[in-house]
């Protein structure tokens, strides 16, 4: 609303004022560093990818237009697309070789290849006539009104911009990439490719300025290395959004203005464009410290105090009131999907099971401390296998293993048939292997919501291009928030829930990866017994629709009564293997594991303990 009335009076301003050509001219420059900024803004703002050299694609935009203009006799503006073109080409072949990995390279890297294109832009003289520069033709319109026809072409790329972000925030690809930006490792656990959204999302953010830049050189119609390649043209970039807002849709806009209108007071009033420099240093440096979060999420939050929403209590109760659990497309494993249609149940695993996952010889060291050494381990279709023994015995790194979040010394790991210990995590989790954590790590500034939404169980474009706010990718997501009780918590911040509810909104999470295995890492861990109940009613419910389970858990009553078969791990390698009754009497398990208490008194009838409750209470 507040949007549409600014472009109206925006729209309106040179038919009002058609003969001012100053105050245009400073909107028209608000327009373009808002281009940037809200483009800047995808990478760095949902991605979590700060690049420092932005402003290069501008000046590869306009080099492309100035060049092409020149040699092809074209007007400027024609080619300005082509602008775009080739920032995105760069940005494809930049962002493939540094966004394969993590961290602060890219930063880095970003300001080199700022520096390099001014230093190749001045030498490349046949091509770009060096620190000469280029002189552009004069626009071809009367000079009265000159400013106003760019200033409706860059207002038009500055709403497409924003457009461009909106949509992309909207869909699947933008729920992944703010999931690389809290949490990277749990982003490519639950099937999120978060080498291609980042090139992607580094693309994407390129495009835009590029085009921009191309108008831009017919703007000025004169270009060379210094200026279009400028470090400061980046620091206002980061400075417009962080000002705005990091991560916001029109906080890069809003801080645009803000921070154009300073630059322009600051060349008029404080001296000459040197001050700028010393302007925005002090600017940034305010910005960071009474405004870490940007002009809009302070006042949204502000709102939101004198207005605070109606939150319930986040006790258990919705969660008691729970779904029927409805599975999806994926094709079940053959024998399970066979064990369900005929007899409408779980059908226990048995060990003529066909194996699902398959661990042969697989070790890890963390320096001189063997985790897993040398490990076997066998989980067959349609089980709820557990996976028990002492702390740390390396059940975790077995996991961190089998998902991909760490790479095994040696061994080798196969699942549904194919080898899968070199691949990454995420196609891992399209093949159908989902994992939870030990402690939570759900992307606590998203909704319950969307967190359960960001999930790829595949890697089609389609698939991560689709609507995460409506349509049927939502309507899932709810639906499998209903299935774990938690369909009324949808809206609310994920790190605003308990610990044992954010262990039943990973549980649907994972479940969105329409998962054929799903690896829990204790998950009666911190949870109280009536939600445990549930929890475990939904393994039982889910298990019976043909998901296989394989379960790290210490509870071992709950183990006793949900699980079969039950591995026993020690010192990295399995000690013990078989139905939970002969477990709990098997003399090295007792030993090694579950202790005097579980030792059947010489009087008692050969070894069956009573299971007890799945409440976290152990039944001695
Ligand atoms: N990233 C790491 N770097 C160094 N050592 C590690 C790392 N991860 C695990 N370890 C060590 O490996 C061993 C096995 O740890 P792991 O977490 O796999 O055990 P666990 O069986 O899951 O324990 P728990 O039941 O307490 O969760 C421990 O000694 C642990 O300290």
């Amino acid at each position: 609303m507040i949007a549409g009335l600014c472009l109206v009076a925006l729209l309106m301003y040179p038919v009002v004022n058609p003969w001012e050509p100053y105050p245009q001219a400073v909107l028209l420059l608000g327009f373009l560093l808002a281009i940037q900024a809200s483009s800047w803004n995808i990478i760095s703002g949902y991605g979590g990818y700060t690049s420092l050299g932005h402003s290069m694609f501008l000046g590869l935009g306009s080099y492309t237009a100035g060049i092409l203009a020149l040699r092809w006799g074209v007007n400027p503006l024609w080619v300005a697309p082509l602008g775009g073109v080739t920032a995105l080409v760069i940005a494809v072949l930049i962002g493939s070789v540094v966004l394969r990995t993590r961290g602060h390279a890219f930063v880095i890297i970003t300001i080199a290849m700022l520096l390099a294109a001014q230093i190749i832009a001045t030498n490349f003289q046949s091509l770009t006539q060096g620190s000469d520069g280029i002189t552009l033709e004069l626009p071809f319109w009367g000079r009265d009104f000159q400013n106003i026809p760019f200033y409706y072409i860059f207002l038009s790329l500055l709403v497409l911009t924003v457009l461009f972000s909106a949509w992309l925030r909207r869909t699947k690809f933008g729920a992944g990439l703010v999931a690389i930006r809290e949490d990277e490792g749990k982003a490519a656990s639950i099937g999120v490719n978060t080498t291609r959204f980042k090139i992607v999302a580094y693309a994407a953010s390129a495009f835009m300025i590029g085009t921009a830049g191309g108008v831009y050189a017919y703007y000025l119609t004169f270009i060379n290395p210094i200026g279009s390649f400028a470090i400061l043209g980046s620091v206002l970039i980061v400075l417009a959004t962080l000002t705005g807002g990091r991560g916001t849709l029109y906080g890069p806009v809003i801080g645009a203005f803000i921070v154009n209108l300073v630059s322009e007071a600051a060349t008029v009033y404080g001296g000459g464009s040197q001050s700028r420099v010393l302007i925005f240093g002090l600017a940034l440096m305010l910005v960071v410290l009474f405004l870490p979060k940007g002009i809009l999420p302070t006042v949204e939050a502000w709102c939101r105090r004198r207005h605070p929403a109606e939150v319930e209590y986040t006790d258990q109760a919705g969660a008691l009131n729970r779904g029927p659990v409805t599975t999806r497309e994926r094709p079940l494993p053959e024998v399970v999907a066979a064990g369900v249609a005929d007899e409408g149940a779980r059908r226990p695993g048995s060990g003529d099971d066909p194996p699902l996952l398959d661990v042969r010889g697989v070790s890890k060291r963390f320096g001189g401390l063997t985790a897993v050494d040398g490990a076997d381990l066998t989980v067959r279709q349609g089980t709820i296998t557990a996976l028990i023994g002492p702390n740390g015995s390396g059940k975790t790194t077995l996991f961190n293993l089998i998902t991909g979040g760490m790479a095994a010394d040696s061994g080798e790991i196969w699942f549904d048939g194919r080898r899968i210990d070199g691949m990454r995590p995420w196609k891992r989790g399209h093949l159908g292997l989902g994992r939870t954590y030990q402690v939570t790590r759900l992307f606590k500034e998203m909704t319950v919501q969307q967190n359960v939404v960001a999930p790829l169980p595949d890697s089609r474009w389609r698939t991560m291009l689709s609507d995460a706010v409506h349509g049927h990718e939502a309507d899932r997501a709810r639906e499998l928030l209903d299935i774990v009780g938690l369909g009324r918590m949808a809206d609310q911040p994920a790190g605003s829930l308990s610990f044992g509810q954010q262990k039943l909104v990973e549980l649907a999470q994972v479940l969105m990866l329409q998962p054929k295995l799903i690896l829990l890492d204790e998950p009666a861990g911190g949870v109280n017994p009536s939600l445990l109940g549930r929890l475990t009613e939904v393994i039982r419910e889910l298990n019976a629709a043909g998901v296989t389970f394989l379960i790290v858990e210490h509870n071992i009553p709950l183990v006793l009564e949900l699980c079969d078969p039950v591995v026993v791990f020690s010192h990295g390698a399995p000690i013990a293997e078989g139905p939970p009754e002969r477990i709990q009497a098997d003399p090295v398990v007792l030993d090694a594991y579950l202790g005097d208490d579980w030792r059947p008194a010489a009087t008692d009838p050969p070894a069956h303990h009573s299971p007890g409750t799945a409440t976290g209470e152990v039944v001695r």
